[in-house]
C-alpha cells in the first residue's frame, strides 16, 4: 500500500440513508437529533422516503461511485446517518492496517451541514475508535473542472431534451438544499460562502453550457422549525414567480448535489415537476454528477494533489441551536 501523500486508503464519507421501510424513522431520528426540526416536518419527510418503498437512492448512488472509481488505493465508505456507519468503516481501516486516509465527502460545498458536520463525524467516530487511521479531508470540489464538466454536460442533454420550440428561452434555475441564512452567514472563512460557492459553480456550468444564458440560484428542501429563516426564494415559488414573468420553460440543475438522492427524486422530480405541471411550463431536469466520468476521474485527481490544508477550527461553526424546551 502507499501513494502520493502516504495515503493508505480512500474513504468515501456520506450522509446515508434508509434501505428498507423500518430503516426509515431510525434513520431519521438520527439526521435531526437535537435539531429542532418540526415532528410534522419529519412525519411529511417519512412519507417521501415510504413513497419510495423505504428505500431512499443514496446509498446505492455511493456503490456505484465507488464501483466507478480508478484508484490504487483500498476504498472504504462511511456515513454519517445510517449503515455502513462511520464509527464501523473506521474500526474496519484499524483492523486492515490502514494509518492515513484520504477523504472524500460527497458534500461540495463549504458550511456547516455540507462541511464542519462531516468533520466533527470523522472526529467522533475516531475518537470512539482507539488507534483509528489519521483521516485528511480532500478539499472542497465544487468549483473543480471535473465537477463543472459532469454537471455541464448533464445540464446540456436537459436542455436537449425541451421542446425544441422553448429550448432557446429556457431559464437554466441551479437549485441547492436550503440552510438557515444564520448559517449561511458563517459559511467558510469569512462567511456567506455556501451560496457564493454555489453562485460560482451555477456561472461555471452556465459559461461551458451556452455563455449568456439567463440562470438563477434557488433553494429547495427547506426544513427546520418555522420561525427559523433559512435561504429563499423555493424553487416552487420561484417557478411561479417566472412564469408571472412570462417564462415558459426551465431546466432545474441540482447543483448544491453530487448523486440523485431523496431530495432530487421528490423534491424536484415530484413537488417541481407537479408545480410546473400545473402552470403549463415546460420543465426538465438535469442529472447530478452521479458517476459522470469526469467526475469520477476528478476524486483520482484530488488524491494526487498535495495534501489540503485544513479548514480553520472558527469556519462552518456549529450552528447556535434554541435551547431545548422541556415538554416538547
Ligand atoms: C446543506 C445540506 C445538504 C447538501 C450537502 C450534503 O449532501 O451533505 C444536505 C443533503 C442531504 N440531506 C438529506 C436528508 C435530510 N436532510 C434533512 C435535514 C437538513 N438538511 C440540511 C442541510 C443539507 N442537507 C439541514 C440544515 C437540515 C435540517 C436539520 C439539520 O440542521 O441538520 C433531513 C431531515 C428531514 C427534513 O428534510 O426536514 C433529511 C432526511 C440527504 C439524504 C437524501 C437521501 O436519503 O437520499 C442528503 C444527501
Ligand atoms: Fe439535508
Amino acid at each position: 500500500m502507499g501513494s502520493t501523500n502516504g495515503y493508505d486508503a480512500l474513504l468515501v464519507v456520506s450522509f446515508g440513508g434508509p434501505e428498507k421501510p423500518e430503516d426509515v424513522m431510525p434513520f431519521l431520528e438520527n439526521v435531526v437529533r437535537g435539531r429542532g426540526v418540526p415532528r410534522e416536518r419529519l412525519l411529511e419527510v417519512e412519507a417521501h422516503y415510504q413513497g419510495f418503498g423505504g428505500v431512499s437512492p443514496i446509498n446505492q448512488q455511493c456503490r456505484d461511485l465507488i464501483a466507478a472509481l480508478d484508484v490504487d488505493l483500498p476504498v472504504y465508505w462511511g456515513n454519517r446517518n445510517w449503515h455502513p456507519f462511520l464509527q464501523d468503516t473506521l474500526q474496519r481501516m484499524k483492523d486492515d492496517g490502514v494509518r492515513k486516509a484520504a477523504a472524500f465527502v460527497t458534500a461540495a460545498y463549504s458550511s456547516y451541514s455540507s462541511c464542519r458536520q462531516y468533520l466533527d463525524d470523522i472526529a467522533q467516530a475516531r475518537a470512539a475508535v482507539p488507534g483509528a487511521p489519521e483521516i485528511v479531508k480532500l478539499r472542497h470540489y465544487y468549483d473543480h473542472p471535473g465537477f463543472i464538466a459532469a454537471m455541464a454536460d448533464h445540464t446540456r442533454e436537459a436542455l436537449d431534451r425541451l421542446p425544441a420550440d422553448v429550448r432557446e428561452q429556457a431559464r437554466l434555475v441551479f437549485t441547492a438544499h436550503s440552510i438557515p441564512v444564520s448559517m449561511n452567514r458563517t459559511a467558510g472563512p469569512a462567511g456567506g460562502a455556501y451560496e457564493a460557492q454555489l453562485r460560482r459553480a451555477a456561472e461555471l456550468v452556465t459559461t461551458q453550457v451556452d455563455e449568456g444564458r439567463a440562470w438563477d440560484l434557488v433553494w429547495q428542501s427547506r426544513s427546520g422549525p418555522p420561525q427559523v429563516p433559512w435561504l429563499e426564494p423555493d424553487v416552487c415559488d420561484h417557478l411561479e414567480a417566472l412564469h408571472a414573468e412570462g417564462v415558459r420553460s426551465a431546466v432545474l440543475v441540482p447543483i448544491g448535489f453530487v448523486s440523485d438522492h431523496m431530495e432530487v427524486a421528490y423534491d424536484l422530480d415530484v413537488e417541481a415537476a407537479a408545480t410546473a405541471e400545473k402552470l403549463g411550463m415546460a420543465l426538465t431536469r438535469a442529472s447530478t454528477a452521479g458517476t459522470h466520468p469526469r467526475f469520477v476521474s476528478m476524486v483520482a485527481e484530488l488524491l494526487a494533489e498535495p495534501e489540503p490544508v485544513p479548514c480553520a477550527a472558527t469556519c462552518c461553526p456549529a450552528p447556535v441551536r434554541p435551547a431545548h424546551r422541556p415538554g416538547r
